[in-house]
């Protein structure tokens, strides 16, 4: 049985994941989950997020029945002490820039370095830049993105709340990770016998930070 196999047989259906929505303030959290819950995006003036709160999915992978709990946070900094707490116990987190603001891209930096203190070593994280519909006044190259990502191992997709595009994808990319990392899979031989000099191309790291 090779290991996405392994992990969908061990994978238990009544877990809950905790998924969080982080990101500088305005980049649309809060329109990326009502994209994703509801689907639909309200235009119009930009009501920032005070305090915090959780909306419920399951999404089907492989037959399989996720549950997350995803939990849309304040992006303002006066509320970051709040965020903190919630990063201990959560399982995936959604970091979101807008490619049409250069501060909210060069921030992620330093949520990465949070989130890197105050979260699991396992969390499954997820690189978004959203608002991809603004063509005309894009500033971050996609490239520069994926650049990003590889840099922190991490997953990357460009979205848009507005249009919808890649938001059903952005989660379920994160459940299928979920699945595939909820599982302690078997550690695989480095060396074979008959490559004795030659060692294995190093497995991709399954969640986290690589
Ligand atoms: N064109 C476009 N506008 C978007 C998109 N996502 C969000 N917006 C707009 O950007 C503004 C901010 O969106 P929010 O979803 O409220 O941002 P937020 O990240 O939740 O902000 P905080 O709650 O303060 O952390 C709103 O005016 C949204 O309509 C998108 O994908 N495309
Ligand atoms: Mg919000």
């Amino acid at each position: 049985m090779d290991q996405i196999s392994a992990a969908r047989v061990a994978y238990n259906q009544d877990l809950t994941h905790k998924t969080i929505l982080v990101g500088d303030s305005g980049v649309g959290k809060t329109s990326l989950l009502v994209q994703f819950d509801q689907g639909k995006f309200i235009p119009g003036s930009f009501s920032a997020t005070v305090g915090i709160g959780f909306t419920n999915k399951v999404l089907t992978v492989d037959e399989l029945k996720v549950r997350l709990q995803i939990w849309d946070t304040a992006g303002q900094e006066r509320f970051r002490s709040v965020t903190h707490a919630y990063y201990r116990d959560a399982q995936a987190l959604l970091l979101l820039y807008d490619i049409t603001s250069k501060s909210s891209f060069d921030n992620t930096r330093a949520w990465l370095t949070e989130i890197h203190e105050y979260a699991q070593d396992d969390v499954v994280i997820m690189l978004l830049g959203n608002k991809s519909d603004m063509a005309s006044a894009r500033v971050i190259r996609r490239e520069d993105g994926e650049k990003l990502a590889r840099e922190y191992g991490v997953i990357f997709l460009e979205t848009s709340a507005k249009t919808g595009l890649n938001v059903d994808e952005a989660f379920m990319t994160v459940a299928k990770e979920l699945v595939r990392c909820s599982v302690q899979l078997p550690v695989e031989p480095r060396f074979h016998l008959h490559d004795v000099m030659q060692p294995e191309t190093e497995p991709s790291s399954c969640c986290g930070f690589s």
